[in-house]
């Protein structure tokens, strides 16, 4: 059953000009029937304001791709409404709901040259003829690919062709634009100047909502306004990208957004947002977010978790003052960084990656001492708390 009411010309009855660009109103997405069906999409709630950019962050499986077909129009919704602009779209053709679209494998032509494959989509929305030449031209100078017109798609790179994709998407002057894993058939130095281009497009498209699809925590942060975090068919957490990051809402958004070290801690006292926790036996003082870490998760002490990020904690020489004693237990250099992973004495079974800059040649087994500010070590609630 639907939650929205739709009125004449598909227009919802919720329908307002204040409406953000793209709103996903308890969607629902079942694949297959009987006994083989699947839900892929539960109750999925998200609104997209125009000019924002959301990325959709999750593992693999999570319904990332799944929300953004039901946007675009390429699956049906079992439930719910999709409105864009506060017009219900939910059963429009893909053609006539004005999304641009750019997914990883670029899904060109190969038999077409470059301008034509851009004006192909300006044909399927019945651009006017005159139109056209003007359109591609502008399309492609957007992504700095005005020389390349006449090549065929094979006589591009993996970066330039997947330029031309967002080109083909642009040239319809979409007020939404979908991007589902741009990146990922890129190699990583690729990926890089191509984040810094998605950057400039996104500042030169003012107007636009984006969503973003991406297991890439990274990309998420490089370009996104807020990040959606997905997982099992649901959405999670969502929050501005610093909100998220700061003060990370559950564990596993933590751990999904920067590999966070999670231990077990308890807590002894909070006052304000600091508090006096235990961990490994040691006590140390930790962030604790309002309303996040809620006074009823610590006194009754069900499952706070102290998430320490990697490149928040410092190495120290062992028995150096307020440092913590730990040992190295394994190192991996990469080259700007080494991972350096210790444990506690207290904590023998719950290693924790540090992140220390250049090659730190300290061996396996070399007792240390670790050191991370108040605002490094932050309360998340554990799996177990409830929300
Ligand atoms: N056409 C389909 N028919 C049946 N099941 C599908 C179909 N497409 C996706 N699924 C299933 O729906 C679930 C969500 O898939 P979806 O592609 O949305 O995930 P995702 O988060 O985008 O994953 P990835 O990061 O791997 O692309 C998965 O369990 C997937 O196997």
């Amino acid at each position: 059953m639907r939650t929205a009411v739709r009125g004449a010309r598909g227009q919802s009855a919720t329908a307002s000009a204040t409406e953000p660009a793209i709103v996903f109103d308890r969607v629902g997405v079942t694949y297959g029937r009987g006994r083989g069906a699947g839900a892929a999409l539960v109750d999925f709630n998200l609104r997209v304001a125009r000019g924002e950019t959301v990325a959709l962050l999750g593992p693999s499986g999570s319904g990332k791709s799944t929300a953004l077909k039901a946007l675009a129009g390429f699956v049906r919704p079992s439930a719910g409404a999709v409105r864009l602009d506060g017009r219900d779209v939910t059963d429009l053709p893909p053609a006539k709901r004005g999304i641009g679209v750019v997914v990883q494998s670029y899904a060109l032509f190969p038999h077409m040259r470059v301008a034509e494959n851009v004006a192909f989509g300006l044909r399927a929305h019945r651009v006017p003829r005159a139109q056209i030449a003007g359109r591609v031209s502008d399309a492609l100078a957007m992504v700095g690919m005005s020389a390349y017109g006449t090549r065929l798609p094979g006589e591009l790179s993996g970066g330039q062709q997947q330029r031309v994709a967002i080109a083909r998407a642009l040239a319809i002057r979409p007020k939404v634009l979908l991007l589902d894993e741009p990146l990922a058939a890129l190699d990583a130095q690729l990926r890089r100047s191509m984040i810094t281009e998605l950057q400039q497009l996104r500042a030169a498209l003012p107007d636009t909502a984006m969503l973003y699809v991406t297991h890439d925590q990274s990309e998420a942060l490089a370009l996104a306004d807020r990040i959606a975090v997905m997982r099992d068919a649901r959405l999670v957490d969502v929050d501005t990208t610093e909100n998220l990051w700061k003060r990370p809402p559950s564990s596993f958004t933590a751990e999904f957004l920067g590999g966070a070290n999670l231990l077990p801690c308890t807590v002894t006292r909070v006052i304000g947002t600091s508090a006096l926790v235990t961990v490994g036996g040691v006590p140390v003082t930790a962030y604790a977010p309002q309303p996040v870490v809620a006074r009823t998760d610590w006194e009754s002490q069900a499952g706070v978790l102290l998430c320490l990020r990697p490149h928040a904690v410092t190495l120290t020489s062992p028995g150096e003052r307020g440092a913590l004693p730990a040992r190295i237990v394994a190192s991996v250099w990469r080259g700007a960084s080494t991972r350096v992973t210790i444990t506690l004495p207290g904590l023998p079974q719950t290693p924790i990656d540090v992140d220390v800059a250049g090659h730190d040649e300290r061996p396996v087994g070399t007792e240390v001492g670790i050191r991370f500010p108040e605002r490094g070590a932050v309360l998340v609630p554990g799996p177990g708390a409830v929300s």
